[in-house]
């Protein structure tokens, strides 16, 4: 079994997967962010390291597709790869902080990738508004996030509704998070899992 958690930056990807893999007793697979090394350049001049955050990113999302494939066991991953391509990469290009010249060559590279790429069996897509993204990202507290601007978090969300809106993979679950608080709520974590276990009926 493979369940990926998606949605913008600060929407609660990483809680919400560290709080399934201890529920269900699954191995989770995070994101590289602590150790990567381009991230927080990429925020304080995104123009100059887009391109190698891009294959960065994309390079450690492929090595995870590959151990999720090779290892057999059910993990819960916290954002996947599409979102580097569809979202991210994309975005960086419309906003012209990624020239067409790197967005292409970056596309050919992750086109030939996608191949290897099977769908989770169930993708969650966590939907949050921007005032609330903000919010979190805030009580998250990583310095070099500070200057996310509302613009960058209000286009990656475009994005997200639109990619989400033509995903046809496979198993899709929505969950509205901004009323929800499964942090402190045992009810509202609660109202997660049997949204999740009504989709994987048969499954689990
Ligand atoms: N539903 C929620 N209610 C309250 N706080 C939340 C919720 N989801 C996430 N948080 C808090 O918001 C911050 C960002 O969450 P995080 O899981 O790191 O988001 P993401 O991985 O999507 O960027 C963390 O401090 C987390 O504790
Ligand atoms: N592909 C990406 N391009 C740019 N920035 C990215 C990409 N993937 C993740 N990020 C950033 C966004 C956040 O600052 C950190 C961690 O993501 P989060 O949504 O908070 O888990 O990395």
């Amino acid at each position: 079994m493979h369940i990926a958690v998606t949605g913008n930056i600060g929407a609660g990807k990483t809680t919400l997967t560290t709080m399934l893999a201890k529920h269900y007793g699954w191995s989770a697979q995070f994101e590289d962010v602590d150790h990567n090394p381009y991230l927080e350049d990429f925020y304080a001049d995104m123009s100059k390291w887009s391109f190698a955050l891009q294959i960065y990113f994309l390079g450690s999302r492929f090595r995870q597709v590959k151990e999720i494939r090779e290892s057999g066991k059910n993990i819960i991953q916290d954002r996947t790869i599409y979102e580097d391509a569809h979202i991210f990469a994309e975005n960086l290009n419309d906003m012209g902080l990624l020239s067409d010249r790197d967005f292409n060559n970056y596309a050919s590279v992750f086109s030939l990738m996608k191949s290897f790429v099977s769908a989770p069996d169930l993708l969650i897509y966590l939907k949050s508004d921007v005032p609330n993204l903000v919010k979190k990202i805030y009580k998250r507290g990583r310095e070099y996030e500070a200057s996310i601007s509302i613009e960058y978090l209000s286009k990656l969300n475009q994005k997200y509704e639109k990619w989400i809106s033509g995903y046809t993979e496979g198993k899709l679950l929505i969950i509205e998070v901004d009323d929800l608080d499964f942090v402190e709520k045992p009810e509202d974590f609660g109202f997660i899992l049997e949204k999740i276990e009504a989709e994987l009926n048969g499954l689990f």
